[in-house]
């Protein structure tokens, strides 16, 4: 990369340095961190992970320190180029696909071949016949053909029973018709449509013998595979600028009555018959929007991710950054020098990102589980058992709501706690923040998946509360359930009280549960009350109801991460989690974050704990004192914890939260590399002109 400007090489930053504050932080620890690393990641996927960013990190093509200066067209170029590498790379290196995820994240740019690997593959994979993976997923899987998944419309996006363009069967040719009758109908959206995918999924009303069986998933080749023209009948572009995620091609498309072979359907779970056109139904009506309910769950696992990344840069940067001198509590070197205070030693500091380590390893931990909730699924289902689908779907809408929220909330809280600084691209905040935030609109509108949610609880509590008789079997259920537990426990005392007596009380997991089971339970009964004896409209309830399911699923994070510091019978605890049990200083250090987690965010919906009477006021400022006990009993642990969570340089790119915490020596490096640096303007207003030269001579 080239330098504009020469840097005096003579100047350093002032003492203390920051890789000697970051060292000192990294000797106050009270664990080892490579030890909570292997159990986050398992020793297997922590090599993987060691082998392949060592590939990335050494390939030219793959150099990141020349993106904070790049437009659009020339970012998309570098994300084609950089998809196509990490094709190439896979092949040469054999990499499964764990590994190409492993390669993708770590690249971390969307690119223009994005939605083929997450969305066209797994749409095939999981609702083709075995005959249609042969011939489109195995092709696809070679990149002999490029997909993108062309569901949302112009006119429509959250309501899929309200999508236009229509497939009408043709019995004559065995054929059907792909058609757009509307401008509302153009699809619109679909990631790498614009000028990359040669084939897509179309979701299109299915229509035969004119009856309208609703949205079905059709392969639909679009552009010529020679030429890379669109197809005859088939309008498409790029749908322009975006607030972000501008490295993929976000396109719209047209149809004219365009014909494709009947075979085409997606026919997995419903078919239409040759000839007749007799439709056979699927064994449950949603399974088309299967790909929907696979991605929700990648969502909430990238959540925790996203959470570590945000919690990284800013912990780091907070231990180096200094400003005033705390002169109750003074920072002094090892030579008697009084030296202005570390920012993340202010208690504000604290109270902002020490939460945000903890959202993050909460919602890595459920992450965690839902990818195997939904392993399970496919497992069950590929025997004909869709049992768990209902489950899934409800967990998935309000958790992927939820963490997404949370993700885009703390990133940009992230980001202010770096100052100004963190206004800087070189501060990693920038395409990674404005890359994310689609993350709470895509795979369903946040507010509109909270729907689903509270759906499936007010189901599950009217069945409870109508078959008393059953109450046995429920109470069965309740040892695998924890919302039929906190449903079951409500229900026993609606007007029980929680028993804290100190602030030391709330570290318990019992009272935690206790806790947030009770205001979920309250909320859903108040609702049900309100929709089943006064009439309410479901409308008038909307804003309830995405309460109710913030509170379900904040419930199911605080579960998920005491479940995951209980101890476990060997045989059902894998590496990781032997890891974690056999090592009572990770154990420790996880239930304070647990700790934080749990209570700060009781503290931030702390109306709704109070509404209903279970907490008291008086407790509610137990509650603060308890908060505050957990920042001191992480703060020794910060640094350590972001560290644990081992995302490198080469990801971050970041000059604030780098690992050897050289901040300022990387923020005039990069700044001397600006382009507008190199430009020596003409100013005179009268002047036409507006450069003298083009580039000055590089340093
Ligand atoms: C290498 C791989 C790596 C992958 C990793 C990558 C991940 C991250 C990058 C992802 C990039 C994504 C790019 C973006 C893509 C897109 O956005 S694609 C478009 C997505 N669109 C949506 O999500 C639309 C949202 N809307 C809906 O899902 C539905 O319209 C709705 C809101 C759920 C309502 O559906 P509707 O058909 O009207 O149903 P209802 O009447 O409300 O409910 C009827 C019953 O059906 C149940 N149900 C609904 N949805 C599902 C489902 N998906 N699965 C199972 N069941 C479902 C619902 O609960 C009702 O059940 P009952 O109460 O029992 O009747
Ligand atoms: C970067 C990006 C990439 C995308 N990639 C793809 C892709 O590859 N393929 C694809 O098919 N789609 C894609 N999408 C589209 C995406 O899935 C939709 O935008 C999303 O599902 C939301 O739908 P909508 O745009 O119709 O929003 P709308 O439904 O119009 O929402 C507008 C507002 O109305 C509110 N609202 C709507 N209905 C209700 C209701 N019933 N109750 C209460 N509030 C309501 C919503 O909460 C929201 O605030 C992408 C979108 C983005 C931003």
């Amino acid at each position: 990369m080239t330098s504009y400007i020469k840097i005096p090489s003579h100047l350093t930053p002032s003492d203390p340095q920051g890789s000697e504050l970051l060292a000192r932080e990294r000797s106050k620890a009270t664990f080892d961190v490579n030890e909570l690393t292997l159990a986050l990641y398992g020793a297997e996927e922590l090599s993987r992970f060691k082998r392949i960013l060592k590939i990335l990190e050494s390939d030219p093509i793959l150099d990141k320190s020349n993106i904070y200066y790049m437009g659009r067209t020339e970012l998309f170029k570098y994300a084609l180029r950089k998809d196509k590498r990490i094709i190439q790379l896979a092949a040469t290196h054999k990499w499964n696909v764990d590994e190409f995820k492993i390669a993708s994240r770590l690249v971390d740019m969307s690119g223009p071949y994005s939605i083929h690997q997450s969305m066209f593959l797994p749409t095939i994979l999981g609702q083709g016949t075995e005959e249609q993976k042969r011939k489109f997923l195995n092709p696809a899987i070679r990149h002999e053909i490029i997909g993108c998944y062309a569901q949302t419309e112009l006119g429509h996006g959250s309501n899929v029973q309200g999508l236009e363009t229509t497939s009408t069967y043709i019995p004559e040719t065995d054929e059907f018709e792909i058609h757009t009758p509307h401008l509302t109908a153009a699809k619109w959206w679909a990631g790498g449509l614009g000028r990359t995918a040669n084939h897509s999924v179309v979701m299109a009303r299915l229509i035969t013998n004119g009856q309208d069986k609703g949205p079905h998933p059709f392969i639909v080749q679009i552009r010529d595979l020679t030429t890379h023209e669109p197809l005859p009948g088939i309008t498409i572009g790029d749908i322009g600028p975006k607030f972000g995620f501008n490295t993929t091609d976000n396109g719209f498309m047209l149809f004219d009555h365009v014909r494709i072979p009947r075979f085409n359907m997606l026919s997995k779970f419903s078919q239409v018959t040759k000839g007749t056109g007799e439709y056979k139904k699927p064994p449950n009506e949603k399974l088309s929007y299967g790909t929907m309910v696979f991605v929700r769950s990648v969502i909430i696992f990238n959540a925790g991710l996203a959470l570590a990344r945000a919690a990284t840069i800013s912990v780091r940067y907070s231990a180096v950054r200094r400003q005033f001198v705390d002169k109750e509590n003074p920072m002094i070197l090892p030579n008697g020098q009084v030296v202005e205070t570390a920012v993340l030693d202010y208690t504000m500091q604290q109270y902002r990102l020490f939460p945000v380590i903890a959202q993050a390893y909460a919602i890595y931990f459920t992450g965690e589980i839902i990818t195997n909730l939904y392993k399970q699924y496919i497992d069950q289902s590929s025997r004909g058992d869709f049992s768990l689908l209902a489950d899934l779907h409800a967990s998935t809408s309000g958790l992927k709501s939820l963490t997404s929220g949370i993700a885009v909330d703390s990133i940009e809280d992230c980001r202010r706690a770096c100052g100004g600084h963190g206004y800087s691209n070189f501060s990693g905040f920038t395409r990674f923040y404005q890359d994310y935030l689609p993350n709470t609109t895509w795979e369903g509108d946040n507010y509109i998946l909270t729907q689903q949610t509270a759906r499936y609880l007010f189901k599950t509590y009217r069945e409870i509360i109508h078959s008393k008789q059953q109450s046995e079997e429920f109470s069965l259920r309740s040892n695998e359930s924890p919302t039929i537990f906190y449903m079951l426990r409500y229900l026993s005392n609606p007007s029980q009280k929680c028993t804290v007596i100190s602030p030391s009380d709330f570290k318990n997991p019992e009272v935690q549960l206790a806790i947030y089971g009770y205001r979920a339970a309250y909320l859903i009964a108040r609702a049900v009350d309100q929709i089943d004896n006064h009439k309410k409209s479901w409308n008038s309830m909307l804003v309830e109801i995405n309460r109710i399911s913030r509170a379900h699923c904040q419930y199911i994070l605080v579960h998920n991460f005491i479940l995951t510091l209980q101890p476990q019978t060997s045989d059902s605890m894998n590496e990781k989690r032997r890891i974690l049990h056999n090592s009572p200083s990770l154990k420790t250090v996880l239930t304070s974050v647990c700790n934080l987690f749990a209570l700060h965010t009781m503290e931030k919906n702390l109306s709704e704990f109070l509404e209903s009477g279970y907490l008291s006021p008086k407790q509610s400022e137990m509650l603060r004192v308890q908060i505050s006990e957990s920042l001191n009993e992480i703060r020794p642990n910060a640094v350590a914890l972001v560290d644990a969570f081992y995302l490198p340089d080469y990801l971050l790119n970041s000059a604030l939260g780098r690992y050897d915490g050289k901040v300022y020596e990387t923020m005039i490096e990069w700044a001397s590399k600006e382009p507008l640096n190199g430009i020596t303007l003409d100013i005179n207003p009268y002047s036409e002109k507006l450069f003298r030269n083009d580039v000055k001579a590089k340093i």
